[in-house]
């Protein structure tokens, strides 16, 4: 038998299901674990989370897509989270000419639909041994730089689309958006992808009492918040030699904005200005933001990752969101941990398990490590520290 800690683990990324099936069926037989991802966000959540060696890429995931496109700007998000990690490319009737494309991004090597089973496994092997004899270590924290940001709808690509394009160059940025919509974590994105070795420096505006010497990339969270006497301080390290760039964030409008900054600050500033918009104006991103984070917090915690039906699903999307992402991560977090008793989703759309009372939240955590053990009373018992006899009377209170 194979040593699971030995065996390789393959990401097959490939919307179509019986494709997915058939490559798991050959490679799982030829010692190979195997992981699947069904889209883009998906295979940047599973890369993200678990250790993985190779990655199998079909530049057609996208249903109905045949310009390989998505499969081509997949291939650069993941080279940019793990610069390492070999990506084969798989084609099918888009053919070679998307296949080279890929390689020019730096894939691996390629194969085409429908493949030969035994070229495919040796080829696998052949790009794991090379991978291993050429692996040099990377940079101290090179993996985890850039963060996992998840955006499916067209309304983040778009902003997400503009500020890589702006990335590599020392323009300051404008990033604006409400509480919790992701800004911090672009502003970290955008770093990743600049080619500054140096971590940015995080400044809080509020509260700021003089500004930091250096001129790296200063990510400025709420930068209305600034003194009249930092403004002024900002606008002429921004005019002098050698200044910072700046990544503004701020919850304000841009007009907004405009009115509380003199105009030498807020020009420079927004010369590159991206909005983010609030989740409710995206649903589209909240069935993968959700996975994102259940996957997440499942692994995080050592804990079962919980399904979301179709009904939970259209209760997510009916929710107001006011603290948008940062919510939605904290309400996944719960669920996780909890079980999906206490899950925060409710029919009506109400914030029903906020704040769960001490019982809800025992009687949910009990209700989990019975599940997680298949109603085996001792098992769970063990798992919740408790003696079978105190299990068994918290069951009978809490009737279950
Ligand atoms: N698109 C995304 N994909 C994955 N995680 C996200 C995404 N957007 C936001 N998050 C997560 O949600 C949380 C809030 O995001 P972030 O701190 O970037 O928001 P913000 O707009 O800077 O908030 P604030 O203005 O309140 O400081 C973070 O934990 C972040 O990692």
């Amino acid at each position: 038998m194979t040593d699971p800690a030995s065996q390789p683990t393959v990401l097959f990324v490939d919307d179509d299901a019986d494709i997915q099936s058939a490559a798991r069926l050959l490679l799982t037989r030829r010692g190979f674990r195997v992981l699947a991802a069904h889209n883009a966000a998906e295979a940047l959540t599973r890369v993200a989370a678990a250790p993985i060696d190779l990655v199998l890429l079909d530049l057609n995931y996208a249903p109905g897509a045949t310009t390989g496109a998505e499969g081509l700007a997949l291939l650069r998000d993941l080279h940019a989270l793990r610069p390492a990690l070999p990506v084969i490319v798989v084609t099918g009737h888009s053919g070679v000419a998307i296949a080279v494309a890929a390689m020019r991004e730096g894939a691996t090597d390629f194969v085409m639909k429908p493949w030969h089973n035994e070229r495919l496994v040796t080829l696998l092997h052949d790009t794991l041994d090379r991978q291993r004899r050429e692996a040099r270590p990377e940079a101290p924290g090179a993996e985890t730089d850039e963060p996992v940001l998840i955006a499916v709808s067209e309304q983040m690509r778009a902003p997400i689309a503009l500020a890589d394009r702006v990335a590599p160059t020392r323009a300051h940025m404008l990033l604006s958006g409400p509480p919790g919509s992701g800004k911090t974590l672009l502003a970290r994105r955008i770093h990743a992808r600049s080619g500054d070795a140096q971590p940015p420096l995080l400044l809080d505006a509020d509260g700021l009492s003089a500004l930091p010497p250096g001129h790296g990339t200063w990510v400025l969270r709420g930068i209305e918040a600034l003194t009249s006497p930092l403004q002024r301080a900002l606008a002429d390290r921004l005019d002098g030699t050698a200044p910072p760039r700046v990544l503004a964030l701020s919850a304000l409008g841009p007009e907004e904005l405009a009115a509380r900054l003199p105009p030498r600050l807020w020009l420079p500033i927004e010369a590159v200005r991206i909005s983010l918009p609030p989740l409710t104006e995206r649903p589209d991103d909240i069935p993968a933001l959700a996975a994102h984070f259940l996957h997440y917090f499942a692994i995080r915690h050592g804990l079962a990752e919980p399904a979301l039906d179709a009904a939970s699903l259209d209760a997510l999307r009916l929710r107001p969101w006011p603290q948008n992402v940062r919510e939605l991560r904290a309400a996944m977090e719960r669920m996780v941990v909890l079980g999906d008793v206490t899950s925060p989703v409710s029919t009506d759309g109400e914030r029903a398990h906020d704040n769960p009372t001490l019982a809800q939240s025992e009687q949910a955590l009990i209700e989990a490590a019975l599940r997680r053990h298949g109603f085996n009373v001792s098992h769970a018992a063990r798992d919740l520290g408790l003696t079978r006899p105190a299990l068994y009377r918290r069951m009978a209170r809490y009737g279950l």
